[in-house]
């Protein structure tokens, strides 16, 4: 696993783009199998952040964010995301997946903060080549992603969220979920802002960004950030039941129709992924910027005293 991190972790960031397994494409997971070979065989496998669980029968896999205390989104976390989608990808008899947190009350706390303040520029262009590598591999997944919201989720931790088909939500309103960038005096980038207009819509996003709003549970609903809320409780029992109404249906039918929906967003960060890293690295080294972080990260600790 090491082994597999670090190289991954190498062709992040010297080659600047992986081989993005299977970007959406036009042929259904089953057509991709030839015929007579058997299923291959699927385990659950362990991280150190990440626990995946593969249920063989239904083809259904579970990923778990198990990163105390708030499955913040470092340079690991990134690389051990990656790694498993590309796994669960890679492996055909998977065709959903449910992203969950093992964390009790928090989904992630988005971006790790501390892997944007007071770094070197390269720090910065491999941790923001590893967020936007997150981004890319599962917006453009072609398995049936469903988000299960049992905890707060801003800011990047929401983008997560919205990259899903789907997302439930713990019905309490204590979580609470968005896209906060502009309470921390940074921006949402362009991708984040794109993905969060094709869930909610211009105006719902334009409100949302300016005012950096992270909205309790059930006023995501009302804003379409989340599909459903459910108790706590009966979150398991609704992700499956839901998963299978989604892969009821047939996967090319469905992946073409998904590829539709995503590519032009999609393209625009893959031909634009380098100025991205120099607005990033730009931006995040000013001292402005750097003092905006530091005294988010004074706010947090205070607020616990
Ligand atoms: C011209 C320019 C154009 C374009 C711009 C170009 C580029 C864009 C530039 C930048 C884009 C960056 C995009 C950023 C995205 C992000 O995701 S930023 C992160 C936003 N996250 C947050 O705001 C969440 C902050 N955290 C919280 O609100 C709370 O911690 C919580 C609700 C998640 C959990 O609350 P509690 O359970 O009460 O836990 P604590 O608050 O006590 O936290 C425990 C511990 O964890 C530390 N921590 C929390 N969140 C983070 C984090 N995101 N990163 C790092 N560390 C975090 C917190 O400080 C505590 O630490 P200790 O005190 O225990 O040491």
């Amino acid at each position: 696993m090491a082994a597999a991190a670090a190289t991954l972790a190498r062709r992040i960031t010297r080659s600047g783009v992986l081989p993005l397994c299977r970007r959406l494409p036009v042929w259904g997971r089953a057509a991709r199998r030839p015929p007579g070979l058997p299923l291959a065989p699927c385990r659950a496998f362990s991280n150190k952040k990440i626990q995946v669980d593969m249920n063989e029968s239904s083809g259904v896999a579970t990923m778990k964010f198990k990163s105390p205390p708030v499955n913040s989104l470092n340079l690991d976390f990134l690389t051990e995301f990656c790694i498993s989608l590309e796994k669960l990808e890679n492996d055909r008899a998977c065709r959903g997946i449910i992203i969950t947190s093992a964390i009790p009350k928090i989904f992630s706390s988005g971006l790790d903060i501390t892997e944007m303040c007071g770094k070197s520029t390269e720090h910065y262009t491999e941790f923001w080549r590893a967020v936007q590598e997150m981004w890319l591999r599962l917006y453009s997944s072609n398995m049936v992603t469903l988000a299960v919201v049992n905890g707060s989720s801003p800011a990047g931790g929401c983008l997560i969220a919205l990259s899903c088909d789907y997302r439930i939500m713990a019905d309490n309103p204590k979580y609470t979920i968005g896209l906060n960038e502009a309470q921390l005096g940074i921006v949402a980038p362009f991708w984040f802002k794109d993905t969060f207009v094709n869930v909610v819509g211009q105006r719902v996003a334009e409100r949302s960004l300016q005012l950096g709003s992270l909205y309790p549970a059930p006023e995501a609903l009302k804003f379409g950030i989340v599909d459903e809320l459910v108790p706590e409780e009966k979150l398991q029992e609704k992700a499956t039941a839901v998963m299978a109404q989604w892969l009821a249906l047939p996967d090319h039918a469905r992946q073409i129709t998904k590829s539709m929906m995503r590519k032009a967003v999609l393209d625009l960060l893959v031909a634009h992924r380098e100025e991205d890293i120099k607005n990033f690295t730009s931006f995040v080294s000013k001292e402005s910027i750097q003092k905006s972080l530091r005294m988010y990260m004074e706010m947090l600790k205070k607020k616990k005293s």
